[in-house]
């Protein structure tokens, strides 16, 4: 039987749900009255000033004292200043300065503060502490001063200050990306793109850059107006390039003059104030329209990093616990004596402990214990993906003959995906949401198989029908908050399975779906498994699945395997007390599930009674 796995929304004639579409960035920011008009006076003030030879053809720093003051009108359409200079000329050429000076601080602190965030963010450990280190030291000196001495030092340059003052911004990007990349590289989704063999550099501009950038744009409005500001300021101190007209210039003339012309601050005001609100306010309104378009950080969610638990005092006895799979000659996956250890306030916690197995090609192996057992650390030490902080020992991890921890990142990201698969606990976490099924499929696939784009799209379709999906086409163009929960699971297992592996870990993969659901992708897996002759490591809780698809299984406790056995033996002949105990735990002695009855769907939607 299959059960429909639709995705509520507006059905379209002949059936298919259309997709609504996420309208886009711009189109949003169109929408919100307040950024229109922002982006209509910044529009303004760069026009003016790009084509103020255009709008005038007076020279801005050519003074004529009989014109000392003049009103407005005639030659001058907004006065001249104490010196007999045209306002007008000194506004419009006022504005190409603080333009280009805000354009250089801002252009400085990302290029300093986003490249540093995201490789602090994402390696972390040495590199991160040193550039967060720096990042505090900059922050704690106090900005003016250091911007007056740089001045001192470099002469009155308005170009070079606002160099400096883009140094001193930019840790508050590196803070901000740096942030971002933490809390993304979290999460599952961007494991499973490692996992999937894609690079570090792939996975950054894919996954990470896309969550970094809205951050970033916001805050580079915000930084714009600050250095709009803060060159004025060292305008208005004398302290900018000589000769030049600029809006803080215009500003200390009128000071200068406060009590015999103050209509002289007018126009330097306004433009200052106008400028700098309208880039405020345009901040406020992009971090809207990013919210609403969807680019913000995705909301933190279940990371499998987990406390400490306390470790049961029981200990087990080894000898069921030997694994009996293959020799290692034999075995596609051979793990010896691993071991894995965290950091903890006491010492160090150890959370695998000893555990050796293996698997043969065609082999489907079940990894079974309690929650916290150390089932997903096994499998993760396998896979490469233990968290920075881990210590991970063994007298051997290989597979097909080569030793995974002599490996480089490269040739293990030429395995991960292409020869060894995995499959995530939780299917929606570890989609992207901000990419379609498709795309988020034919990545992979692309880089492992070299294949075109149109041969991709095909095989990701190809897929989504083997894996069951009755409307592959849909689900394909689909964003992952528009499937359902067991659809997003087959999606996984697609992808999984997309580049023919020959090992397939799979972690808990029906836990977070419905009973029902659970049953048609342990059948899936079980039919992939044997049509490809994968090996497979099943880590579950649930000994209905392990006597479901399992050949042999591994019965963990608290780090230790304490009994290994074929699965009948492990069901008839439990060794261990532990194993015992579990299987007495399980709720009924009924036998595994049986097939669904095949009931077809109903023709009409049941209306609920009132
Ligand atoms: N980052 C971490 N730091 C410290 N301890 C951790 C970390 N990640 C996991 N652990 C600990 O390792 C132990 C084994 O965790 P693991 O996730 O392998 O259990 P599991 O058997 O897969 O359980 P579950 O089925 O609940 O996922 C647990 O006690 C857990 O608290």
């Amino acid at each position: 039987m299959t059960v429909p796995e639709t995705n509520p929304g507006p059905a379209a004639p002949g059936g298919a749900a259309p997709l609504p579409r996420r309208s886009s960035l711009p189109r949003r920011l169109l929408r919100n009255p307040m950024a229109v008009v922002c982006l209509a006076v910044l529009a303004l003030v760069v026009l003016a000033s790009v084509c103020a030879p255009l709008l005038t053809s007076a020279s801005p720093t050519r003074s004529s004292l009989n014109d000392a003051f003049a009103p407005m009108g005639g030659s001058h359409p907004l006065g001249a200043d104490s010196v007999g200079r045209d306002i007008l000329a000194r506004l419009l050429y006022g504005g190409r300065v603080s333009l280009l000076g805000g354009a250089i601080a801002v252009a400085v602190a990302l290029l300093i503060g986003v490249p540093s965030g995201l490789l602090a963010g994402y390696y972390r450990g040495r590199l991160d502490a040193v550039a967060s280190w720096v990042a505090s030291l900059v922050m704690a000196a106090p900005a003016i001063m250091v911007l007056l001495v740089a001045i001192a030092a470099i002469g009155p340059n308005t170009n070079a200050a606002m160099a400096v003052l883009g140094v001193i911004l930019a840790p508050g990007v590196f803070r901000l990306v740096r942030a971002s990349v933490t809390s993304v590289r979290e999460e599952l989704y961007v494991d499973a793109a490692r996992v999937s063999g894609l690079g570090d550099a792939r996975i950054v501009r894919r996954h990470i850059l896309p969550v970094v950038q809205a951050p970033t744009i916001i805050q580079s409005a915000q930084m714009f107006g600050v250095a709009v500001v803060i060159q004025a300021g060292i305008e208005f101190l004398g302290l900018g390039s000589a000769g030049q007209a600029t809006w803080g210039a215009m500003l200390n003339d009128a000071f200068a003059n406060l009590y015999t012309a103050p209509g002289l601050l007018v126009a330097p005001g306004l433009a200052i104030v106008v400028s700098v609100a309208a880039l405020g306010l345009l901040a406020n309104a992009l971090r809207d329209a990013l919210l609403e378009s969807g680019y913000a950080v995705p909301g933190a969610r279940a990371r499998r990093e987990k406390a400490p638990k306390a470790r049961k005092a029981a200990r087990a006895s080894t000898d069921p616990a030997a694994d009996t799979g293959a020799d290692d000659g034999d075995a596609l996956l051979t793990v010896r004596n691993l071991k894995v250890t965290y950091p903890s306030p006491g010492g160090e916690s150890t959370v695998v402990d000893g555990v050796s197995l293996s698997v043969r090609r065609g082999e489907v192996v079940g990894l079974v214990g309690e929650s916290g057992s150390g089932k997903s650390q096994t499998a993760f030490s396998v896979l490469g993906l233990l968290p920075p902080e881990a210590r991970c020992e063994a007298d051997r991890i290989s597979f097909d003959g080569r030793d995974l921890r002599r490996l480089d990142r490269r040739s293990l990201n030429s395995l991960r995906g292409r020869r060894i698969a995995y499959v995530p606990q939780e299917p929606m976490s570890n989609l992207d949401p901000s990419f379609r099924i498709g795309t988020q499929l034919a990545d992979p696939v692309r880089l492992h198989l070299g294949i075109s784009a149109k041969e991709a799209r095909e095989r990701a379709l190809a897929l989504l029908e083997r894996v069951g999906i009755a409307e592959p086409e849909r689900v394909h163009d689909s964003y992952p908050h528009q499937i359902s929960g067991g659809m997003a699971q087959r999606v996984l297992i697609a992808g999984a399975v997309s580049c023919d592996p020959d090992l397939l870990i799979a972690d808990e993969p029906t836990t977070a779906l419905d009973v029902t659901v659970q049953a048609e992708v342990l059948d899936l897996l079980r039919e992939l498994q044997q049509e490809r002759q994968m090996g497979l490591v099943l880590v579950t809780h649930n000994f209905g699945v392990v006597a479901d698809i399992c050949d042999r299984v591994l019965v963990m406790q608290t780090g230790r395997v304490v009994e290994s056995a074929p699965v009948r033996r492990l069901f008839t002949d439990p060794q261990h007390p532990y194993t015992r105990m579990l299987l007495a735990s399980t709720l009924e002695d009924a036998p595994p599930r049986t097939p669904l009855p095949d009931i077809p769907p109903t023709a009409a939607p049941v209306q609920e009674k009132v």
